[in-house]
């Protein structure tokens, strides 16, 4: 029998207080439809980088920042905009004031506004809408029961009061103060149980039903009912089964938009989002980057690439993800991590020799597939081994992506050669280079930049001049008779004419260098060329691999005359030799 025992689990109980924890408790939806729901559409999404994103930044965005960053928003295509918590703060309710006023608001665009659930604050938020062409007012009261003890010292009852108070609130300021808005969808209204994940579900679709009794949602009219998974508490399964749940015990679910709001405290948030959204939700909130409180809000550049991964268009625009990286770091002086998804700084980068190897010679396959069917690669269906979408659509280039350190192969190394300096070497050529170069990596530790690594190809091919270095080449041949060739070479610094016969100038130049000193025992075992470029004055590369006292070395040589790149691949080799 196979003895089974040295795979088995061996860790040890942590020393952690365990105990301390609950599992949590779903709800139970036995019979739930969204596994094998597809996301197909983009939904509606709502940046709140300027509330949520900003409320949690150690320093608050200036309003220059904040300007910036709405700019950015609405240029990527955001429709729905938090643009602050106008009662927090003088610079909050100005920085609505100076949106309007200045009449920055794009005629598509809806902004909105985040209140808590007392008459002083839900005034003051109205105010700062006073003149705009759209815009939504966003209640929150927390549900979980928790906080009902905890925070607020209310029972059931107390709680589903101060939503529906609320929400009686704001349609009355809103009626008072803009008045020319309500009735129209151009006066937007959202409510949020907070904590809706840690609420019992039941009690949270209750608290909705009685506020939308209150707004009373028709055509025209809609209410957005935001379900926060404000602390992001088990696997988003269970968020995606709380959301479906709610929406089919919802009534007027057609004047309803339900809306996402996930924090990432599990590191699952973008995992419940495209659940919740298969759960039948329609709209999502989030942030660039994932900025937002504590582990952060759900990251809308992730939610948005990954739809664009499948083909499915975010309506957001990602094409310079680099340029919107570069404004959320200035504007909410955070930097974005590395290895973010799609924008981080290594995430389009191989550094391990078999990715390279992989990536180049998919990248190759797409030139030649587009080639074949006379289309230009950028139309190609992307499909390349390691890299989910193709870095150009994003912004990004392929110099990048294909990085050398000491981990790398061959491809990685030839990858370089060739986008860099269009030397493609033979396959061989290629292992010889790579071992050259992981000496050096091995050595000096960390990256090769495409730079050290042309002058390591140069020094190792193309610069060595001892014992030979070619001077002038002159060759004659007739029908049917071998090539006759006469060089000058430098043989350790002194000119001297060589001739030589053979069939073809190589075969003609070796056995002339044969001649000079038949100890080296030259001979020619594969030849590669190509050009290095077009038009009259173009380059060749020729490489050569010889046996040299039997051992086998690459040579290359570089010319505008192709017999010439050839005779120096040879002195390459040999001098390398
Ligand atoms: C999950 C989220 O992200 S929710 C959004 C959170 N964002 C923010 O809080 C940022 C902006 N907020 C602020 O700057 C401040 O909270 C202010 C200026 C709005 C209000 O400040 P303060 O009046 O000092 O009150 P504070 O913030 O301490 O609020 C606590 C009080 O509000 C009550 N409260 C909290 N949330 C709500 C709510 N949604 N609805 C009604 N009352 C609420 C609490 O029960 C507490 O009442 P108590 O003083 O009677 O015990
Ligand atoms: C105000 C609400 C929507 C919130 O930010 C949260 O619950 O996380
Ligand atoms: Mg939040």
């Amino acid at each position: 029998m196979t003895d089974l025992s040295r795979t088995a689990n061996n860790q040890r109980t942590s020393a952690m207080p365990v105990e301390r924890y609950r599992p949590f408790v779903p709800v139970d939806v036995p019979d739930r439809t969204w596994p094998t729901k597809k996301l197909t559409t983009a939904p509606r999404w709502l940046s709140t980088d300027l509330r949520d994103g900003n409320q949690a930044l150690i320093d608050p965005m200036t309003p220059v920042r904040k300007l910036e960053m709405f700019e950015l928003l609405v240029k990527m295509g955001y429709k729905e905009i938090e643009v602050g918590f106008p009662s927090a703060s003088q610079i909050d309710f100005d920085f609505v004031r100076q949106l309007i006023e200045q009449d920055r608001i794009p005629d598509d665009v809806q902004i909105s506004v985040l209140t808590q659930a007392r008459e002083d604050l839900i005034e003051r938020t109205v105010q700062s809408l006073v003149g705009a062409d759209r815009a939504t007012v966003h209640l929150y009261n927390a549900t979980a029961p928790l906080f009902q003890r905890v925070v607020f010292g209310v029972t059931p009852d107390e709680c589903r009061s101060i939503a529906t108070r609320g929400t009686e609130l704001v349609m009355k300021y809103a009626e008072e103060l803009v008045g020319a808005l309500v009735g129209s969808d151009a006066f937007g209204y959202q409510y949020s149980p907070e904590i809706f994940t840690q609420s019992d579900t039941d009690f949270a679709l209750e608290v909705c039903e009685a506020v939308s009794d209150v707004w009373q949602p028709e055509a025209g009219r809609e209410i957005i009912l935001n379900l926060p998974a404000t602390v992001e508490m088990s696997t988003p399964n269970t968020y995606a089964d709380q959301i479906e749940y709610f929406a089919r015990g919802l009534t007027r679910r057609e004047h309803s938009a339900i809306s996402l709001h996930p924090h990432n405290d599990r590191g699952t948030a973008v995992a419940a989002t495209e659940l919740g959204l298969m759960a039948g939700a329609d709209r999502v909130e989030g942030c660039l980057f994932g900025h937002g409180e504590r582990t952060g809000n759900v990251c809308l550049v992730t939610l948005g690439m990954n739809l664009f991964s499948q083909g499915v268009d975010p309506q957001i625009d990602f094409s310079d993800i680099d340029e919107v990286r570069r404004t959320v770091e200035y504007c909410t002086s955070l930097p974005v991590h590395p290895r973010h998804p799609y924008a981080g700084d290594l995430v389009y980068t191989a550094f391990s020799g078999s990715h390279q190897d992989a990536i180049k010679k998919g990248l190759e396959d797409l030139d030649r597939r587009a080639a074949e069917q006379g289309v230009p690669v950028g139309e190609m269906p992307w499909e390349a081994p390691y890299l989910p979408i193709d870095p150009k659509d994003v912004g990004r280039s392929y110099e990048a992506v294909i990085r050398v350190n000491s981990q790398s192969g061959k491809g990685g190394v030839a990858y370089v050669l060739k986008a860099e300096h269009k030397i493609d070497l033979p396959r061989r050529a290629q292992i010889e280079f790579s071992r050259v170069v992981q000496q050096r990596t091995d050595a000096a530790g960390g990256e090769m930049t495409p730079e050290a690594i042309w002058n390591v190809f140069r020094a190792e091919y193309l610069d060595q001049e001892t014992p030979l270095r070619l001077n002038s080449v002159h060759t004659s041949s007739a029908a049917g008779e071998k090539d006759a060739l006469t060089v000058n070479v430098y043989v350790d610094g002194e000119l001297r004419t060589l001739e030589g016969t053979g069939n073809g100038p190589i075969a003609a130049f070796v056995n002339a260098i044969n001649e000079l000193a038949q100890d080296w025992d030259v001979r020619v075992l594969d030849y590669a060329e190509h050009a290095l470029s077009a038009g009259g004055d173009a380059l060749a590369a020729a490489y050569v691999e010889c046996s040299v006292r039997d051992q086998i070395f690459w040579g290359v040589g570089i010319d505008a005359n192709i017999v010439t790149a050839s005779l120096k691949a040879v002195i390459s080799a040999v001098n390398r030799a």
